[in-house]
């Protein structure tokens, strides 16, 4: 198939996360070559095009990312930048913290701000449920990485930590704010990993990552705020999620009851609610060598794209895709290219976020709380921009706590 010559970079802002799959839906679930910035790219989707674009040596990623995202999202020298030894030694760290006991301890001190939070609520008019979402996740983490009480400037950390998410996609004033807000922090949090590592080593992921050894000498400060912000930063943008459960809520009320009851049950719903409602558009990765999927060839320096968005609401892999139904997650496993929203394969030698377990567990947290706590909305704008990456609910939404 010959390369299309037609260049995609503008579609992009205009379309957003219907870009890919409008795309892959014209050429029946086949990949899609075309251009992007001028330079060729190859868009595919599916469990078995996940599983291509996780293959270790297929694909890079230190040379996939715009350098617009790196300076708002990710950071410089970033694990997400990274590839190979440099890659696994670095994933090392974030697996030791991410992945073991504190997820329930992270996900409790989630739950205990949320109830100190409500009972502020209660009586006080209306609030906005993403925006106090944000400050519960963002003191807790922060409390949870072991940031001392006078870094933790409640509501301008909460900020901070959204606006790097919300402006990493847009040319606009949300990218400005996005910049500003990394760089105030990366500043803040450099001098803070300096402290740190001039004392002794105590169980924290603060001080886990400032005596983090890189081949030998800890990271330098300003690597290592970024990565402590690598937590700080996506643990809050579970508030995305947190304000889609809200919205799933909303629009089907029968749920509530299961929710409030099962664990079982609220599992499925997050899994539902991270498949259903859009959160990551698509994966980027670079050719490393010449490569064939699916009868196309796919020649070195490409840029892989990974349709996450598409995927999970592609009809051969989830029937009825735009019905929200938890019960398609009920007792049984989920494959490891299947669901994708935050990557696929073994979050431990590859990419895959290894935030994943913490994501269900505070999301679990927040939808029970929801469930059980009394609240109505009041009229507003319930609609989600498909247009706007990274989408939120329009008005929040906004809540009235009784
Ligand atoms: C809103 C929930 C979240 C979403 C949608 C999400 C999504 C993702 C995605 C799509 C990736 C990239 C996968 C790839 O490049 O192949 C990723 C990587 C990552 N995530 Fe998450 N994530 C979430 C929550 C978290 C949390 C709670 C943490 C930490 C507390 C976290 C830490 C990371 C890190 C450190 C990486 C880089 C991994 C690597 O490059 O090896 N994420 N996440």
């Amino acid at each position: 198939m010959a390369m299309d010559r037609l260049d995609q970079t503008f579609a992009i802002p205009i379309k957003g996360y219907a870009w890919l799959p409008d795309l892959r839906r014209r050429s029946h679930g086949q990949p899609v070559t075309m251009r992007l910035l001028g330079k060729p790219a190859v868009a595919i989707g599916g469990p078995t095009a996940a599983k291509f674009f996780y293959d270790a040596g297929h694909l890079e990623r230190h040379t996939a990312i715009p350098g617009p995202v790196i300076d708002t999202l990710f950071g410089r020298g970033a694990v997400q930048t990274l590839d190979g030894p440099e890659h696994e030694a670095r994933k090392a760290l974030f697996v030791a913290l991410l992945m073991g006991d504190g997820v329930e301890t992270l996900a409790k001190l989630v739950g205990v701000a949320f109830d100190e939070a409500a009972d502020r609520w209660r009586g006080a008019g209306e609030i906005s449920l993403f925006d106090e979402t944000a400050l519960v996740i963002s003191d807790a983490v922060s409390r949870w990485c072991g940031v001392p009480e006078n870094e933790r400037d409640r509501t301008d950390l909460a900020l901070d930590l959204v606006a790097m998410v919300d402006g990493f996609a847009t040319a606009g004033p949300r990218h400005l704010w996005a910049r500003l807000a990394r760089r105030r922090r990366e500043h803040r949090l450099t001098e803070l990993i300096g402290e740190v590592r001039r004392q002794d080593p105590a169980p924290t992921a603060v001080s886990a990552i400032a005596h983090h050894p890189a081949g030998g000498d800890p990271l330098d400060a300003r690597t290592a705020a970024v990565e402590l912000l690598n937590i700080l930063r996506p643990a809050t943008a579970v508030t995305w999620l947190a304000a889609f459960a809200a919205h799933a809520l909303e629009r089907w009320p029968q749920m509530r009851t299961k929710i409030a009851e099962s664990d079982e049950y609220t599992a499925a719903f997050t899994h539902e609610v991270r498949r259903f409602y859009p959160f990551t558009p698509f994966l980027a990765g670079r050719a490393r060598r010449d490569l064939r999927f699916q009868r196309v060839d796919i020649p070195r320096g490409a840029l892989v794209l990974l349709d996450v968005y598409g995927q999970h609401h592609d009809p051969r892999v989830w029937p009825e895709p735009y019905e929200f139904r938890p019960e398609r997650f009920r007792r049984r496993p989920i494959g490891e290219f299947e669901l994708i929203p935050q990557g696929g394969g073994d979050p431990r030698t590859g990419h895959r976020c290894p935030g994943e377990q913490i994501t269900i567990a505070v999301l679990g947290t927040l939808a029970q709380r929801l469930a059980r706590l009394e609240y109505y909305l009041p009229p507003q704008d319930l609609t989600i921009d498909l247009a706007r990456i990274p989408a939120r609910v329009r008005s929040g939404p906004r809540i009235v706590v009784v």
